[in-house]
C-alpha cells in the first residue's frame, strides 16, 4: 500500500509522522516496517515514527504513539510531542490560540502554540529521581544521576562536551545493570552558566547520539536545578544547534508544571510503498 507521511524535525530530532486515526495503518506499522521507514539509507530516515491515533477517552483530543527507529514503542518523546502538537493541530484544524491536550503512554501532554512558531509542551510529572545513582569514574569520569521524564534518563555533568565520546559512554550507561531491564537514555551535560546548560544524548532505541532529546534535556535541566538550586527557566543548547527552554515549579526534589519549549518544523511530505 502507499503510505502518505510527513517528515518533521524537533531541533534536529526527526520523525516520520503518519495519520492513523482510522486505524488503516495498524496492520502495516509493525516493528520491521517502522525500522525500514526510519532507515537513513534505505528508507525515509528518522530517529522515530509518530502516529496520530484516535483518543482512548482519557482526556486527549487524540493519542500519540511513539516508536524509536529500532521499531520499539516508547512511552514518550519530548521533541516528538512538540511535532505531534503541530501535526495534530493541522489535522484537526485546531484553534492554535488554545492548548491541545493529547494522550500518551506516559499520560496527558498538552501542546501550546507560541506566536514565534515555537511549541510548548507540558510534560507528565517527572519521577524516580536518584542523585549519584552510579559512580562511573572509570568510563564517564564522574557520577551519574537518574530521572524519569516520561522515559528513563541517566545524566552526567562533564567539564566539556566537545570531545566527549558520546557513543561509547552512552552505550555503557544505556545498558548498565543499574538501569536494567528497560535500560535508559544517556545524557551528558555541560554547565555554561547558572541557568544555561548544553547537552548531548545517546538515545535508547536509536542506539546512537541524536541531535536533540526533549525528555533528556528536560531531565538534565531538572537535575541541574536540584544540584545547584537554579530557578526556572533553564536554557538548553542541543547538538543540532538550537537552544530550547525548560520551565518548572520545584519543591525540593519534586517537580510540577514541567514545560519544554522549542521548534517543531515540517521538512517535507511524501508517499512511500509499504
Ligand atoms: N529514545 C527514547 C524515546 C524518545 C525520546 C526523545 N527523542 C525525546 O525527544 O524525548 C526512549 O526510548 O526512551
Amino acid at each position: 500500500m502507499l503510505l502518505h507521511f510527513y517528515k518533521m524535525t524537533g531541533a534536529g530530532n526527526d520523525f516520520v509522522m503518519v495519520d492513523n486515526r482510522d486505524e488503516s495503518l495498524s496492520s502495516v506499522l509493525d516493528k520491521e516496517t517502522i525500522e525500514a521507514l526510519c532507515d537513513r539509507r534505505f528508507g525515509i530516515g528518522a530517529d522515530g515514527l509518530i502516529a496520530v491515533e484516535s483518543s482512548q477517552g482519557k482526556g486527549g483530543a487524540v493519542r500519540m504513539r511513539y516508536y524509536n527507529s529500532d521499531g520499539g514503542e516508547a512511552e514518550m518523546c519530548g521533541n516528538g510531542a512538540r511535532c505531534f502538537g503541530n501535526f495534530a493541530a493541522a489535522l484537526l484544524r485546531h484553534d492554535r490560540t488554545k492548548p491541545l491536550p493529547f494522550e500518551t503512554m506516559a499520560g496527558i501532554v498538552t501542546a501550546s502554540f507560541r506566536e514565534d512558531g515555537n511549541v510548548t509542551v507540558n510534560l507528565t510529572e517527572p519521577h524516580s529521581l536518584q542523585l549519584f545513582v552510579l559512580n562511573a569514574d572509570h568510563v564517564v569520569g564522574t557520577d551519574v544521576h537518574f530521572l524519569n521524564t516520561g522515559v528513563p534518563h541517566a545524566v552526567a555533568f562533564l567539564d566539556s562536551l566537545e570531545d566527549a565520546d558520546i557513543v561509547n559512554m552512552g552505550a555503557y550507561l544505556r545498558y548498565h545493570d543499574s538501569f536494567s531491564p528497560k535500560g535508559t537514555n544517556a545524557n551528558f551535560a555541560e554547565v555554561l552558566s547558572p541557568r544555561h546548560i548544553a547537552i548531548r544524548t545517546y538515545e535508547r532505541g536509536v542506539e546512537d547520539e541524536t541531535l536533540a532529546c526533549g525528555t533528556g534535556m528536560t531531565a538534565s535541566a531538572l537535575i541541574h536545578a536540584v544540584l545547584t538550586d537554579a530557578p526556572s527557566p533553564i536554557k538548553v543548547d542541543v547538538a543540532g544547534g538550537d537552544t530550547l527552554e525548560v520551565g518548572f515549579t520545584r519543591t525540593g526534589d519534586h517537580f510540577t508544571n514541567v514545560t519544554l519549549t522549542g521548534p517543531a518544523d515540517l521538512v517535507f511530505e511524501g508517499d512511500i510503498e509499504v
